[in-house]
Formats: structure tokens, C-alpha cells, sequence
């Protein structure tokens, strides 16, 4: 398989601060990631890490094996990087089906394959982003970032303070993308087990470093490392 992306010692932050320290790995196509870990350790900054939106104080992101560190953020959308980022960004005075077409590029995604995806999203088709739960905001915002026709999907805390009825909604979605079409993931969850389900590799992070890497099935098995890694009971 192709390798699709390449972290090599990238060091990264806020102005001066560095929030990720020497982060390396490789996802080849069709690959799926879970990152977890606690509260502010650097999984968001990973995601904008990748999208171009923090400062790199090192290291390379090589993308199909270009180089992409001095990308900028649209361009990196643009060659197939689809963020979902965890604020969702919906706007209040467009509907379900403006914010689909207003993004749409050619490919394998259109408006009614992500209907199919997220039905709700169809019986709501002329609602505006204003009069949507959160829950169907959150389909919107991964159907959006479908219509771009992305190579890499990156889910920034997908089901945050969602119900469960509509976590298991997404969750069917989310794995019929990775299991079904083969679509390469990163998700970064709070709901480790969750993530860990939907997921072939995992990759834990503390105060910025990478401090376990493995594959998802065998962390999920291990209930020590879970609790120890990142606190789940
Ligand atoms: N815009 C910013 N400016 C300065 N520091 C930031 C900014 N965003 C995040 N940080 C800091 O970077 C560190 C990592 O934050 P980040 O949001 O990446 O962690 P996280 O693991 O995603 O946490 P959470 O699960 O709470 O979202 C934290 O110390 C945070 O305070």
C-alpha cells in the first residue's frame, strides 16, 4: 500500500510554547488511527498540526511524499486532507444542503451518497445550520468535509457531548467509512474504547510526546494499560 503520510521529528506549538515534541509516524492508504489521551496532552494540536494552523518549530509532514510543512491551509484541504474540527463550524444561515454544495469538489462523493451516509441529513435538507442539534451538526460536519472528496478524514472528538442514541448513529457511519469504503481516519476521541473499536491503530500521547503506539485491538484487550495510558475506568 501507498504511504499517505509521513510526521518525521515535527515539533510544533503556539508562538514560542512547543505543544508537540518530536512526533513521528507513518499511516499508509486505507489506514485508521486513534489518538487518545488525557485532557490538553496535544491531540487537537496534532489535527491543526497537520492542517498547517499551528507554528513548526521542527520536522517535516510529508503528504504522498511531498513535503507539505510550508503549506498553506486551504491547499492542504485542497490535495485531500478533510478536517473535522471539533468547534464543527456550521454556518447559523445556510442549509444542510447549501453547506454540501457549497463545498463540493468532483469524486466518489456526492450529495446523495452522504444522504445515504446520514439519512437524518436528508429529512433535514432545507433546515438551517441554526436549527440543528448537535448531533446533526456533527453529521453535517463530517458529510461537509465528505463532499470535498478527502483522501484522509480527520474527526477531532466526533461524538463530544452528544446522546448516546446519536453516538451510535455516528458510529455506524464512522465505521462504514473505514471497514466498508476503506476511507483513512485519524480520530482523536475521549471515548478511548470507542475509538479504539472503530480503529486499526492506536496512538496515545502525553504532554506532547508519543508515549504508546500500537495496534488498536490489543489496548482495547488491555484494561492496565487503558487505565494507565489515559484514565479510563
Ligand atoms: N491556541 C492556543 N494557544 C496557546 N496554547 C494552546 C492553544 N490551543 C491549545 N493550547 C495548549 O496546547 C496544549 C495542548 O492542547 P490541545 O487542545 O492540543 O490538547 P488536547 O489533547 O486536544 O486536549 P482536549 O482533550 O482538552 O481537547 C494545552 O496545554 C493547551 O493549553
Amino acid at each position: 500500500m501507498a504511504e499517505l503520510l509521513a510526521f518525521d521529528n515535527v515539533s510544533a506549538g503556539y508562538g514560542n510554547s512547543v505543544v508537540l515534541e518530536q512526533i513521528s509516524f507513518r499511516m499508509q492508504e486505507g489506514d485508521s488511527l486513534a489518538v487518545l489521551g488525557r485532557n490538553g496532552v496535544g491531540k487537537t494540536s496534532l489535527l491543526i498540526t497537520l492542517m498547517g494552523l499551528t507554528r513548526r518549530h521542527a520536522g517535516s509532514i510529508l503528504w504522498r511524499g511531498r513535503d507539505i510543512s510550508r503549506m498553506p491551509t486551504h491547499q492542504r484541504a485542497q490535495s485531500g486532507l478533510g478536517w473535522v474540527p471539533q468547534e464543527r463550524f456550521i454556518f447559523p444561515s445556510l442549509s444542510v444542503e447549501e453547506h454540501l454544495t457549497a463545498v463540493a469538489r468532483p469524486g466518489e462523493w456526492t450529495v446523495d451518497k452522504v444522504y445515504r451516509l446520514f439519512p437524518r441529513l436528508q429529512e433535514r435538507r432545507g433546515n438551517m445550520g441554526n436549527q440543528l442539534s448537535g448531533g446533526e451538526q456533527q453529521m453535517l460536519a463530517i458529510a461537509r468535509a465528505l463532499m470535498v472528496n478527502p483522501s484522509l478524514l480527520l474527526l477531532d472528538e466526533p461524538m463530544e457531548g452528544l446522546a448516546p442514541v446519536i453516538v451510535q448513529e455516528l458510529t455506524r457511519a464512522i465505521r462504514s467509512l473505514v471497514e466498508d469504503r476503506g476511507l483513512s481516519v485519524i480520530v482523536v476521541e475521549q471515548h478511548a474504547r470507542l475509538a479504539l473499536s472503530l480503529t486499526r491503530r492506536a496512538m496515545v500521547l502525553d504532554r506532547g510526546r508519543i508515549v504508546h503506539e500500537s495496534d488498536s485491538a490489543s489496548l482495547l484487550a488491555d484494561d492496565d494499560a487503558l487505565r494507565r495510558l489515559v484514565a479510563v475506568a
